[in-house]
């Protein structure tokens, strides 16, 4: 007789509809205390209350009890810097200095493939750790690096975005491309891997200052002909970025119209940072659908800014949240949330936790206009699930004891929480934690 290949987990399972509108707006997620997933074949075949989930699924589904911990969707990371993994801790001054200081010799390794694998390993051993089962990198400008970063994550099963930097100019001559080359390697790249298994290509300009006018229209035209690749790129992250800027593209009204003079917008673009924005940008953000991603700990790390999340929001602009290593100091989406709210709070913009944990899940996945495949438990979508412990740690237990509430369990995650307190991640099913050694 055929074996059904089912596996059932049974724990208490959240997963969002829509973004919640505050602490009371219970109908934008679904929560069962005693829940379970039926995965089959990779994908989420239901999910629900465990009694009902039980019934449907066949007699040989093999079952896994998370009892009593969290069933959540995988965390996804939207800006990730896979080259930086050594990178990440580096003391420095603002964003310029760094990137000369520190990103760009740690860049030029990358050239040799098997340096790119030996990081790649231990890049995914990071993410599978932290709970991410999707994100959104980029590699270095050496094709190399891309081979390495889409390979494992095929190895490993996962959903994985990410290309090849694009930088020909205010960088070390090992490290620039040129327009051409850059185009004739993208798009070589986008052939290579754009839609095989679970791999998407991004096309990446690193930003302004490295790309040269000829550059970024060819990056314009790969995004032209290929319209299902996300494009990449950072944006008003410090003021002196910004005047470099508009030193190296006179003539353009602020930072972002360089990108639209190159026809860079779009609802497929993620614009890194977005922290000094004017009002006439935030506009052309709307209008174009482009995304904003905030960058907490990388910001404050840099010492970038504050990102304004409710006058983005306000003026209709599309927001995700990432880690940003290693610029960013965490490849933990909890601590990223964390640091996120402190960030708002200080803008007196308090998050709920089921803001929080919706954007992490299925605002990232909607952001990258994904969230019919990640970022919820919905019957059909890509199994990528993950197994929170609010208790992980001995100072988490205590605070735990006095939780009163889902919330407050979702709280206590992200204020104490990181790779600790992530018991398991299944990617497409497969659970990729259990026997890991530590
Ligand atoms: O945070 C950042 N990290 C980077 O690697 C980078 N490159 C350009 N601008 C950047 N900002
Ligand atoms: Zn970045």
């Amino acid at each position: 007789m055929a074996t059904s290949n089912a596996t059932l987990l049974r724990g208490r399972i959240l997963s969002f509809h829509r973004a919640p509108q505050g602490p009371d707006d219970h109908t934008a997620y679904l929560y069962e205390e005693d829940g379970a997933v039926l995965i089959e074949n990779g994908r989420i075949a239901a999910a629900g209350a465990y009694a009902e989930v039980a019934e449907r699924a066949p007699a040989d589904a093999r079952l896994t009890d998370h009892r009593p911990h969290l069933l959540l969707p995988g965390f996804i990371d939207p800006h990730i810097h896979f080259p930086q993994a050594q990178v990440i801790a580096s003391w420095a001054d603002q964003l310029l200095d760094w990137l000369n200081d520190h990103t760009f010799p740690a860049e030029m390794k990358f050239a040799d493939l098997a340096h790119g694998q030996r990081i790649a390993t231990a890049f995914y051993d990071a993410l599978i750790a932290h709970g991410t089962t999707t994100a959104v990198a980029y590699c270095s400008s050496h094709p190399n690096s891309v081979r390495a970063y889409f390979a494992e994550a095929e190895a490993r099963g996962m959903r994985m975005l990410g290309g090849k930097t694009m930088m020909d100019r205010n960088a070390p001559p090992a490290l620039c491309d040129t327009a051409q080359s850059a185009y004739d390697d993208s798009k070589a790249l986008i052939a290579e891997w754009h839609g095989r298994g679970r791999a998407s290509y991004v096309i990446t300009p690193r930003f302004a200052i490295t790309s040269t006018p000829a550059q970024l229209e060819a990056a314009g035209a790969l995004l032209a002909e290929h319209p299902d690749c996300h494009l990449q790129t950072h944006i008003n992250e410090n003021h002196n970025e910004i005047a470099y800027t508009l030193d190296l593209y006179p003539g353009h009204a602020d930072y972002l119209a360089v990108y639209e003079h190159y026809g860079l917008l779009g609802r497929k673009t993620l614009l890194g940072h977005c922290i000094h924005m004017n009002d006439r940008e935030l506009g052309v953000m709307r209008e174009t659908g482009s995304v904003a991603v905030f960058c907490p700990t990388s910001n404050l790390f840099l010492g970038s800014g504050l990102f304004d999340k409710a006058r983005l929001e306000t003026a209709g602009v599309r927001t995700a949240i990432a880690t940003d290593v290693g610029g960013g100091t965490s490849y933990s989406l909890l601590r990223t949330l964390d640091e996120g709210y402190k960030i708002l709070q200080l803008q007196r913009q308090r998050l709920h936790p089921f803001e929080t944990f919706y954007w992490a899940t299925r605002g990232n996945a909607e952001a990258l206009s994904l969230s019919e495949k990640i970022g919820t438990l919905d019957a059909d979508t890509e199994a990528d699930i993950i197994v929170l412990n609010p208790a992980a740690t001995p100072e988490m237990a205590l605070r735990h004891e006095t939780a009163r509430s889902l919330a407050d369990e979702l709280f206590i995650l992200q204020t104490l929480g990181d790779d600790r307190a992530v018991m398991e991640t299944y990617v497409a099913g497969k659970a990729m934690k259990a026997g890991r050694r530590i």
